[in-house]
């Protein structure tokens, strides 16, 4: 495999247990949303243990068997398992939804389980709340950024029926990486729809952001701390002061790699407009209003064209075509 030289970007580290940041905080994370939609948080409440548990409880269920598995999807009616091949050839995930994680794990675990056990379902009832407790103070904080009083404005009339759902995601080992000539795509490059997401990954690393100039940078793992990255419906809502990146995952190792990644979203019939003191006087408007599930499926029946190609991220679906400048 050709080596390609890769540089890790510098991520501000949040520490998600201070209610109060500094305005020196504040303005350093208002420029990493604003250039990398990404950061680190740290002290977030979630035990060593509690991430090794999901680990091995969710690696026995990715040993399965794959007709078991899809009696999860993709065509079957649950739908919460997507195999190899749809996402890449080394990517398969499992979906629970939020806010009863419990049931949501249980419904798949009794199709996959011949003996009851509730534990994977119980820990997984553990980490979504976890991380729905986690997401609201990014959300305030992302707001607090964005300026004074706005956590008051907006966040009870705006956010408070945003919902989570977690993908737990299982990448395979790529046998040989020698035959590949370029990078082992695990996923490839895409945008969140959410507004925004945690994602835990091991420590084999592959995580990778694209700057504004179309480079890859590693997001390069910190043990006990989460990722977290801005999405479409963020984006879209702050008139792009919170941007929504494309990101990665490449293999660069020929082991198995485990993630989980916790999306938080709008309710689905929620019109995404940004308000007028997000925008700021000064600033052009660059969304319509829309529907966020419209979205979700403009997005749905995109997925597998080609990103690059084929415009299917929310600028091409909400965008306002900004005038070109004519000197004539
Ligand atoms: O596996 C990862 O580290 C990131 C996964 C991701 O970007 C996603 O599930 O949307
Ligand atoms: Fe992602």
């Amino acid at each position: 495999m050709s080596e390609i030289p890769q540089t890790s970007v510098k991520l501000p580290m949040l520490d998600i247990s201070q209610p109060i940041l500094h305005p020196s905080s504040l303005s350093s994370l208002a420029e990493a949303f604003k250039t990398w939609g990404f950061l680190h948080i740290t002290n977030h409440g979630i035990s060593k243990d509690l991430f090794r548990k999901l680990y091995s409880l969710s690696n026995g269920l990715f040993s399965l068997p794959s007709d078991t598995k899809l009696k999860l999807g993709p065509f079957s009616s649950a739908k919460t398992y997507t195999p190899h091949f749809i996402a890449s050839p080394f990517f398969e995930s499992l979906r629970v939804s939020g806010p009863k994680f419990f049931e949501s794990a249980q419904t798949s675990a009794n199709v996959l389980f011949d003996q009851h056990n509730s534990e994977f379902s119980e820990i997984l009832q553990e980490y979504g709340s976890k991380m729905a407790e986690l997401s609201k103070k990014i959300v305030k904080i992302a707001l607090m950024s964005l300026g004074d009083g706005l956590v008051k404005q907006f966040y009870e009339s705006e956010f408070q029926n945003c919902h989570g759902y977690l993908r737990i995601n299982n990448y395979s080992a790529p046998e040989s990486l020698e035959d590949h000539e370029d990078e082992v795509e695990g996923l490839g490059m895409h945008t969140d729809m959410s507004c925004v997401t945690i994602v835990y990954q091991d420590e084999i690393g592959g995580l990778q952001v694209r700057s504004k100039e179309g480079k890859w940078m590693d997001i390069s793992p910190c043990e006990g701390t989460l990722v977290v990255n801005i999405g479409d419906m963020f984006q879209a809502w702050s008139n792009e002061k919170l941007r929504s990146s494309e990101h990665r995952v490449i293999l660069k190792q020929p082991v198995n790699r485990f993630s989980l990644a916790f999306f938080w979203c709008f309710e689905d019939e929620k019109v995404i407009f940004a308000p007028d003191d997000v925008v700021g006087e000064e600033n052009v408007r660059i969304y319509k209003p829309f529907v966020c599930l419209d979205y979700l499926k403009f997005r749905e029946s995109n997925e597998r064209g080609k990103f690059e190609k084929v415009g299917f991220t929310v600028r091409d679906f909400a965008g306002i075509k900004q005038q070109a400048k004519c000197d004539c």
